[in-house]
């Protein structure tokens, strides 16, 4: 007989930031080695928590592991990513104002990155959108 169960991973809905210092460079973390997609460089972020608004996710997670305050978010692309042990939707925001100064809360390594080096970073598979889209932008 065959397997009629629909294959229903559910995805998990995340929100990141590519947050924008006032001379334009933008900062990465790196995952810790344990977690998945660990040693990569990512835009922080995390996941939504149910019941919450894909913004105040964004809020949260940025003063939980940077300790800043966002002031000034746009939505910048939203992608889907299927990879073999996880399904991802990834809400990207662009961060162009925050309170505080970044800090690896959680131990994690920062780097402040210009533009045209962020070809030198290591990042999960499902960036990929998200660095073309910084890479063609014609922008500043
Ligand atoms: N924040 C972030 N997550 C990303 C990026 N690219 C990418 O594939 N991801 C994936 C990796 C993870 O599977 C997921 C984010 O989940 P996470 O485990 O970091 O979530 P979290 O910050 O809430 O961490 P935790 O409390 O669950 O430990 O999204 C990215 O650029 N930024
Ligand atoms: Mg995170």
């Amino acid at each position: 007989m065959l397997n009629t169960v629909p294959d229903q991973t559910p995805r998990l809905h995340v929100a990141a930031a590519v947050i924008y210092s006032p001379e334009g460079a933008i900062l990465l973390a790196r995952r810790p080695e344990h977690k998945h997609q660990g040693g990569l460089w990512e835009f922080p972020g995390g996941k939504v928590e149910a019941g919450e608004s894909v913004l105040a996710a964004l809020a949260r997670e940025l003063q939980e592991e940077l300790g800043i305050s966002a002031i000034e978010a746009q939505p910048l692309l939203q992608l889907q990513h299927d990879y073999p042990d996880r399904s991802v939707l990834l809400d990207v925001y662009s961060v162009t104002a925050f309170q505080g100064e970044p800090q690896g809360c959680e131990g994690q390594p920062l780097a402040w990155v210009t533009r045209d080096r962020l070809r030198e970073y290591a990042f999960p598979a499902a960036n990929q959108p998200i660095l073309d889209c910084l890479l063609d932008s014609a922008a500043d």
